[in-house]
């Protein structure tokens, strides 16, 4: 399994490259990018840490070495948001470094399977596809916008409110991410209930979470710890449905066919390919319906920027 991270020098890149070096089946390879000189000593550095994880650093000029026969990409490269900005602010930076980078994915792994983590999600993802669909390699199947922080801070707040054990609470997050369009279930979590009150109240701080951290930082970037966190668990997942394991199950943003938008968060089942099979989200309670019909004209907004801005390359 060879599993490269693109932007693996910057402050998710760092943290999610160490749970991977920890945490890759034995035998793996991790590939680390970034245009920032210190990569190579990011990945001398993890190679000190004794798993069976082999690990190497690629510069600046070496995307397609870093690149070659992955089977996994994971992208953090770009942009954080400061104090005062939104995600969309992010978009005319990263946008471009999205597009290189998704260009040299169809150069040297286009089957491979490929996490957008990049903000704002919701645009860089169609972004991403798009490339693909230039270049004539695209499978919806292997495009993910990862959303899983969105999940494991629900996760975190309902078992913190609820005084429940952590490890038992399972929180469905649809939509997108970015604000309103990122939709807990709380109708949904088994074993406890919620009040209109508590509903009206947690629903937000999970939207919010991400300028919580990124207002707690004061103008030192955004969440990457958690974010590290989030997406090494996605990445085993994504391992786990390509080694063959049945009945995988995670949360992403990925591209559906005749849903509520071009791209959705769903449940997904995943397997060799990457998404098997697109599942229902289930039932909404009122509240939440109104929530994802209110969201839909944002969300759609953010999607059609990421293709405009490849219909003017
Ligand atoms: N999806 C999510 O839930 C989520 C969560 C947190 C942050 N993010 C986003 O992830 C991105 C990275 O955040 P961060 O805190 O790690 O930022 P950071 O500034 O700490 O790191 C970004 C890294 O990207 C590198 N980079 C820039 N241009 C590049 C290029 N062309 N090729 C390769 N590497 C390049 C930089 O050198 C830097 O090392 C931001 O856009 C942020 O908004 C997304
Ligand atoms: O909020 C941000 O800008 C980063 C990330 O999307 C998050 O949710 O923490």
């Amino acid at each position: 399994m060879k599993v490269a991270v693109l932007g693996a020098a910057g402050g998710i890149g760092q943290a999610l490259s160490l749970l991977l070096k920890n945490g890759l089946p034995a035998g793996s390879e991790l590939s680390l990018y970034d245009v920032a000189p210190v990569v190579p000593g990011v990945a001398v550095d993890l190679s000190h840490i004794p798993t069976a994880v082999k690990v190497a650093g690629f510069g600046a000029d070496d995307l397609d070495a870093a690149l070659a026969g992955a089977d996994i990409v994971l992208i953090p490269a770009g942009m954080p948001r400061k104090p005062g900005m939104d995600r969309a602010d992010l978009f005319n930076v990263n946008a471009g470094i999205i597009k290189t980078l998704a260009e040299g994915i169809v150069r040297n792994c286009p089957k491979a399977l490929v996490g957008v983590i990049t903000n704002p999600v919701n645009g860089t993802v169609p972004i991403v596809a798009e490339v693909f669909k230039k270049a004539g390699t695209y499978e919806a199947s292997r495009v993910f916008g990862v959303t899983t922080l969105d999940v494991i801070r629900s996760e975190a707040f309902v078992a913190e409110l609820k005084g429940v054990d952590v490890s038992e609470v399972k929180v469905p997050v649809i939509g997108g991410h970015s604000g309103t369009t990122i939709l807990p279930l709380l109708s949904q979590v088994e074993g406890v209930e919620f009040t209109e009150e508590e509903v009206a109240a947690l629903t937000p701080r999970i939207q919010n979470a991400g300028t919580e951290v990124v207002n707690a930082k004061a103008g030192g970037g955004s969440a990457t710890l958690s974010m590290g966190a989030a997406a090494a668990r996605f990445c085993f997942s994504l391992v786990k449905g390509l080694q063959g394991e049945q009945n995988v199950v995670d949360y992403a943003y990925v591209a559906v066919e005749n849903g509520d938008a071009a791209y959705f968060a769903h449940p997904v089942r995943l397997g060799t390919n990457g998404v098997e099979e697109i599942l229902s989200y289930g039932e909404l309670s009122a509240f939440e319906e109104k929530a994802k019909n209110d969201m839909l004209e944002t969300l759609n907004k953010d999607i059609q920027e990421g293709i405009d801005f490849m219909a003017a390359q």
